[in-house]
């Protein structure tokens, strides 16, 4: 439930994770305040599931420090698992049991869980309520570990890439889900989807190779790093994101070689300059040029834009 309390739900601090010679989490710092959806948005390997398992206290930091609602996952694990409920992965899900019964089993582990029945009408599982797990498409099983994630009624909820593997018209569905949960303690949720954490997060945590290199709502990550907004187009002549990278107008330029030609995507801080660079260049040539206004997609090329092998941070 909602409290009225300014202190954050969540609090990492200078949290590090290595497995071997991998660092999956580089000193980062988070905090999540009551009533947010934040997003912690990042690719593969960027250290989102390993944050998030940290706080549910599934992992053990090297170093570093959180707190869930003041206290620690791992030396207080009882206080912090009645508070904080994750989202099953793939393999935990019980898949003897029929849907009714892995709800009552969850429901067990946790002090006011919600109505078995209310939680599988809100994933529109009615009519799957005695069909056991493994009978399930893989769709529907999704459901069931978003229902799984629901069923305590804690003040904390974690999704792991809620919607992968889901059709559009799924991905939706889940969506609705997770916005009904929204508001009601927090909701924290990795994920690779920019349109999902567009649609449903308050605010993002950009992350890559174990570092946020970038946090804030989509409406400021816009103005802060996307600028006017992209210009992308197809080229057969040679072109190389560092020359793109100093056509007036453009603040960041990612090229992909697919067979005989080029695409090139330009995140611009002068739309109108860029493009009429890009038209005037003799050797670009560019073909199917496309304007796109400022998109969280920008933002994620500037910050994460490793094909370009450029610094991480870079101001406007
Ligand atoms: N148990 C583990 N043992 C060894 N290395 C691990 C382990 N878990 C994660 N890693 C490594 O740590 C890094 C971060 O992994 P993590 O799963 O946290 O990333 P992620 O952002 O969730 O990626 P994905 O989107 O692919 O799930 C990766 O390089 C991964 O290979």
């Amino acid at each position: 439930m909602l409290k009225a309390t300014p202190e954050p739900l969540i609090r990492v601090s200078g949290a590090v994770k290595r497995y071997g010679q991998v660092t999956a989490l580089a000193g980062v710092d988070v905090e999540v305040f009551p009533g947010e959806t934040v997003g912690i948005l990042g690719a593969n390997g960027a250290g989102k599931t390993t944050l998030i398992e940290s706080v549910m206290g599934a992992r053990l930091l090297d170093e570093g420090d959180i707190e869930v609602c003041g206290f620690s996952p791992v030396r207080q694990r009882e206080e912090c698992a009645r508070r904080m409920s994750l989202q099953p992965q793939g393999s935990s899900l019980f898949k003897h049991l029929s849907v009714t019964e892995s709800l009552e089993l969850w429901a067990s582990f946790y002090p006011r869980p919600r109505e078995v029945d209310e939680v599988i009408a809100l994933v529109e599982l009615e009519s799957k309520r005695r069909a056991r797990v493994k009978t399930l498409s893989s769709g529907q099983q999704q459901r069931v570990r978003l229902a799984l994630a629901l069923i305590g009624d804690t003040e904390i909820v974690a999704f792991d890439e809620p919607t992968v593997g889901l059709d559009p018209l799924a991905r939706e569905q889940v969506w609705d889900v997770i916005r009904q949960r929204a508001g009601r303690g927090a909701v924290v949720m990795a994920t690779q989807m920019m349109d999902e954490a567009e649609v449903l997060c308050d605010r993002i945590v950009i992350m890559d190779a174990g570092r946020i290199v970038a946090a804030g709502g989509v409406g400021e990550l816009l103005v802060r790093y996307a600028g006017q907004g992209s210009v992308s187009f197809k080229t057969v002549a040679p072109v190389d994101a560092a020359t793109m990278k100093k056509l007036p107008g453009v603040l960041w330029a990612s090229t992909r070689r697919v067979g005989g030609s080029t695409s090139v995507r330009l995140v611009t801080s002068d739309m109108a300059r860029a493009q009429a660079a890009v038209r005037a260049s003799s050797s670009v040539r560019a073909e199917n040029l496309k304007t796109v206004g400022p998109s969280l997609g920008d933002v994620f090329l500037r910050l994460v834009g490793r094909e370009l092998n450029a610094p991480i941070h870079e101001e406007n």
